[in-house]
């Protein structure tokens, strides 16, 4: 492709002899960048791509796009405002504007983005539609599964998945990371989605207002008759509701009142996780083999969005979501031989924490140990509140090594020590905590393992394992009786 055609949506000022440059890829890397590609310099949190501009050179870079000033380069250099969100026009204009071929769907929202996203996908490919789906947990295009490094993948690597789909739907977990670094810039979403909004992510975002607003953003990217879904049980949707309000914007809501476009009526936990869903005055009952009342705002989320696509018979919607079998390492559970149940959950916020530890005790759980740690270089401020949830739900609070991230482990042990001090216990290996309540634990116990769900140990612990699962398996492994540790 040309450079001028490349760069149409970037800038219209480009010296003559650049314009008709043969471009035949696009790399943010310098290692990695081929001959005849176009290198775009991104300053990023780490390092700053400008810095490895004269490697692109070396590995044949044809032309440069960054946001510095630079000078004396061999190759042609493309002044732009924000080379991230030139980044996301370039490549979305390499592979062909893919977005425009599919209905997309952004879910935004600190927490129940994957479970909500993993729900609507079963819900329409029951109702034989196909779906892309990228999120935190795996990114999925045309049936094959490719592992996910981040909830919204990067813009060149998005566009380019984009342009392999053949799928109907794209469904799209939009981070607020994702949003401020344009990782979805010029994509016109068909349905925007606002599930919560809790503490999360302030070392990245100063405030909750800013973070709110940054989620927010995720709504001005609605096509002209898009369609907002927003749950405003929670304040922050309210908030959100009215904001959009005073845009011409279709909005639909999941909230409390009968003016709501669905209502959740009484909420059963039992074998099977049910509540009363309402249209109007008309009436459904939901059921789901997911635990937690969390899941059933979730399901609810996917349910209206289900109906606004177009899904006719609720019945069709119902009848996907019971048949729905959950999320890899999102309330997934395990039976311990003794009757005690085992979960492993991804809550790393303090309303997640409530919703999961306050399932267990709706289920009838006898004692609920609660073993979790804190990510390295991630939010300190949520910590307190983390532990306070914990200490009032649980019965025993085990602190653990989660992700160090850099931080030195004696630090991150001391920490968790202060921060445990007056009531709870410290293991600081992960695998040993699991293993000590595997060995404690009675009929009629739930422990909650939470923060990492699926995600693989990012360093060695004591049992040769990589993730809370694996740990579980290899507990019941270890045991000289029959295997009876079954994953329901
Ligand atoms: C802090 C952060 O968000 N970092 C993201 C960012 O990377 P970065 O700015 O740190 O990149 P960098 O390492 O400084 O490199 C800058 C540039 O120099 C280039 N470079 C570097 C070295 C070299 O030799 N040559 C070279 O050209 C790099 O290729 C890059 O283009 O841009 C990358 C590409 O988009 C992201 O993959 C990366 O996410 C990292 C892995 C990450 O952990 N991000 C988390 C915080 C995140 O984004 N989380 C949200 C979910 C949050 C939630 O739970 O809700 C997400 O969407 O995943
Ligand atoms: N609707 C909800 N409200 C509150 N907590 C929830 C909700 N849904 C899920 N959770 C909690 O949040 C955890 C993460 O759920 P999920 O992966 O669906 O959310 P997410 O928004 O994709 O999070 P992340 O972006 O961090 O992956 C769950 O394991 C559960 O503890």
């Amino acid at each position: 492709m040309k450079l001028h055609t490349l760069l149409e949506n970037v800038t219209n000022t480009m010296n003559e002899s650049f314009r008709h440059i043969e471009i035949e890829g696009i790399s943010t890397n310098s290692a990695s960048v081929r001959a005849n590609e176009l290198f775009v310099a991104i300053p990023g949190y780490t390092v700053d791509g400008h810095e490895f501009i004269r490697d692109a050179i070396k590995n044949g870079t044809i032309a440069i796009v960054g946001e510095k000033d630079m000078e004396d380069l061999a190759v042609p250099y493309i002044k732009v405002a924000s080379s991230r969100k030139a980044l996301a026009e370039i490549a979305s204009q390499f592979y062909g504007n893919p977005s425009r071929k599919h209905t997309i769907i952004g879910i935004t929202g600190t927490n129940g983005k994957t479970t909500t996203a993993f729900m609507l996908k079963h819900i329409l490919e029951s109702n034989n539609l196909t779906c892309s789906l990228f999120g935190s947990v795996m990114n999925i295009v045309n049936g094959q599964i490719s592992p996910s490094v981040n909830t919204t993948l990067d813009a060149l690597e998005l566009q380019r998945q984009l342009s392999l789909s053949h799928d109907d739907i794209i469904i799209m977990e939009v981070s607020s990371h994702g949003l401020t670094q344009y990782r979805v810039q010029g994509i016109e979403f068909d349905y925007c989605l606002f599930t919560n909004l809790d503490q999360d992510h302030l070392d990245y975002h100063r405030h909750m207002d800013e973070y709110f607003a940054v989620k927010a953003r995720l709504f001005d990217q609605l096509k002209p008759g898009g369609k907002a879904i927003i749950n405003v049980y929670n304040s922050w949707g309210k908030k959100l509701y009215n904001q959009l309000q005073q845009k011409s914007i279709d909005i639909f809501t999941l909230g409390d009142e009968e003016h709501h476009d669905l209502r959740i009526g009484k909420y059963i936990p039992s074998v099977v996780n049910s509540a009363e869903i309402y249209e109007g005055k008309i009436g459904a009952k939901l059921n789901l083999l997911l635990l937690g009342k969390h899941n059933i705002f979730n399901a609810s989320m996917a349910y209206l969005t289900a109906r606004k696509l177009g899904i006719k018979k609720n019945t069709s919607i119902l009848q996907a979501l019971e048949t729905f079998h959950g999320v890899p390492g999102r309330f997934e559970l395990f039976h311990h031989p003794k009757g005690a149940v085992f979960v492993v959950d991804y809550a790393h916020t303090a309303n997640a924490l409530i919703n999961c530890l306050q399932t267990a005790r709706e289920y009838g759980a006898n004692r609920i140990f609660h073993i979790f740690g804190f990510r390295g270089n991630r939010d300190k401020k949520k910590r307190k509140e983390m532990v306070r949830v914990s200490h009032k739900i649980s019965d025993l609070t085990i602190l653990t090594l989660d992700d160090l991230n850099d931080v030195p482990i004696q630090e991150m042990e001391r920490d968790l020590y202060v921060l445990n001090q007056q009531y709870g216990m410290v293991i600081p290996d992960r695998t040993l905590a699991i293993k000590h309540a595997w060995e404690q634990v009675q009929e009629g116990d739930w422990v909650m393992i939470t923060g990492k769900g699926s995600e693989t140990y990012q360093q060695p612990f004591q049992i040769p394992t990589n993730s809370d699962k694996e740990t579980l398996l290899y507990l019941n492994e270890s045991r000289t009786t029959s295997k009876t540790l079954t994953v329901l």
